[in-house]
């Protein structure tokens, strides 16, 4: 078991997949005493470190997670994905069996168990029985890694995150923090909310908007582009059901347009995840292609590709999107966190360049700092 820490923030999770396996290993990896630079922004945040997180919630709906330690749930099957923290102690939290709704494709049933999620076949539990454990918990931040397509299940834990006055924090593609009707009933509710599609740190968003804004920046035009995403882990599975996908390529999509000198035609730009190539494991390869026209109207082209470990690489950004809702909650602030959403989510309700975004952040966090000064 862990030591107390200094400044807890407890958190609750919803989904134990790859992306809260990556977050969990990482809360022990900058344990005390780790005082790792590696990877991280800022190693603490207002007074927040990373080891301040304490999970102390969790639900899923797979039969070899519900009912383990967190610690052991993260890296049960189907999750794939790099082990880079040998030593994870146990939480002392075991997760819960969770409310399904639509957080899982149909088409799953047709591929093989070890990729897929196994249904525990418990009693799901009700809003009220949610929102008594946020209480009963203390809990102050959810994170939801549900599955993309989630619209329901995700309103159903966002619902309960409100009653209980914990905030939410909304790593995939359903619009809340964006989405004006839920975003009024947090900022009513005095709980604030930071969404929407987690930004990885390195990824295929990050980079394509880097080299939009660039283009745009050096006076290159940009007439068309695609980025196409290959994977291997349940993200990648389950986004082979396109009905699914709505709100993905939306996300997706606007977070690159958001950032380009014009608006490309809906033809000229092709965002999406691609193909499922299941031996890639939770490895995560984009392709990426500019086309455009420089001095004198004369045309040139990029392309790129990147590799990367998917879950990782968005961890480091989930604690910094967790510490900025403490750091909300602290505050008394309420509704959308505008700043931390423009840097950490593909979908925030503003869109800003990542070079404002990171202004707009510190100046956020620097004003906390004032007032305890
Ligand atoms: O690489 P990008 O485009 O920033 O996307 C990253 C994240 O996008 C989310 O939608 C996925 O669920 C995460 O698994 C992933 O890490």
């Amino acid at each position: 078991m862990l030591a107390p820490a200094a400044n807890p923030i407890n958190l609750a999770i919803v989904g134990t997949g790859n992306c809260a396996s990556s977050l969990v290993q990482g809360l022990a990896h900058y344990g005390e005493g780790l005082n790792d630079p590696i990877g991280l922004t800022r190693y603490e945040m207002d007074r927040y470190r990373p080891h301040d997180i304490r999970v102390v919630a969790a639900w899923d709906i797979d039969r070899r997670k519900v009912g383990q330690d967190v610690a052991s749930a993260i890296f049960a099957r189907p999750n794939c994905t790099t082990r880079f923290c040998e030593a994870v102690a146990d939480t002392g939290t075991l997760v819960e069996m969770g409310r399904l709704l639509d957080g899982v494709a149909d088409h799953m049933s047709d591929y093989p168990a070890d990729r897929t999620f196994v249904p525990a076949e418990l009693p799901e539990p009700s809003e009220d029985e949610v929102t008594e454990r946020l209480r009963d918990e203390r809990v102050d931040v959810m994170i939801n890694y549900l599955p993309v397509g989630s619209q329901q299940a995700t309103e159903f834990y966002a619902t309960c995150a409100l009653k209980a006055g914990v905030a939410f924090v909304n790593a995939m593609p359903v619009f809340i923090a964006s989405d004006p009707a839920w975003a009024r009933r947090f900022a009513e509710a005095g709980v604030p909310v930071i969404g929407d599609d987690i930004k990885a740190q390195l990824g295929a968003t990050i980079v394509h908007r880097a080299l939009t804004d660039l283009f745009r920046r050096r006076g290159v035009t940009l007439d068309r582009t695609y980025q196409l995403n290959t994977g291997g882990n349940t993200d990648f599975l389950n986004m082979l059901n396109r009905t699914r996908l709505t709100s993905k390529k939306i996300s997706k999509t606007e977070a690159v347009q958001s950032v380009a000198a014009r608006r490309m035609e809906d033809e000229n730009i092709h965002i999406g995840p691609s193909d499922y190539v299941a031996w890639q494991n939770d490895n995560k390869v984009c392709f990426l292609r500019m086309e455009g026209r420089m001095f004198g109207g004369v045309p040139l082209n990029l392309e790129l590709r990147l590799s990367v470990e998917d879950s990782p690489n968005s961890a480091g950004v989930a604690i910094d999107m967790i510490r900025c809702a403490k750091i909300a909650l602290d505050r008394g602030l309420a509704g959308p966190i505008e700043p931390a959403a423009a840097l950490f989510c593909k979908h925030p309700p503003r869109q800003m360049t990542d070079d404002a975004a990171h202004d707009a952040l510190e100046a956020f966090l620097n004003e906390g700092a004032k007032v305890s000064a």
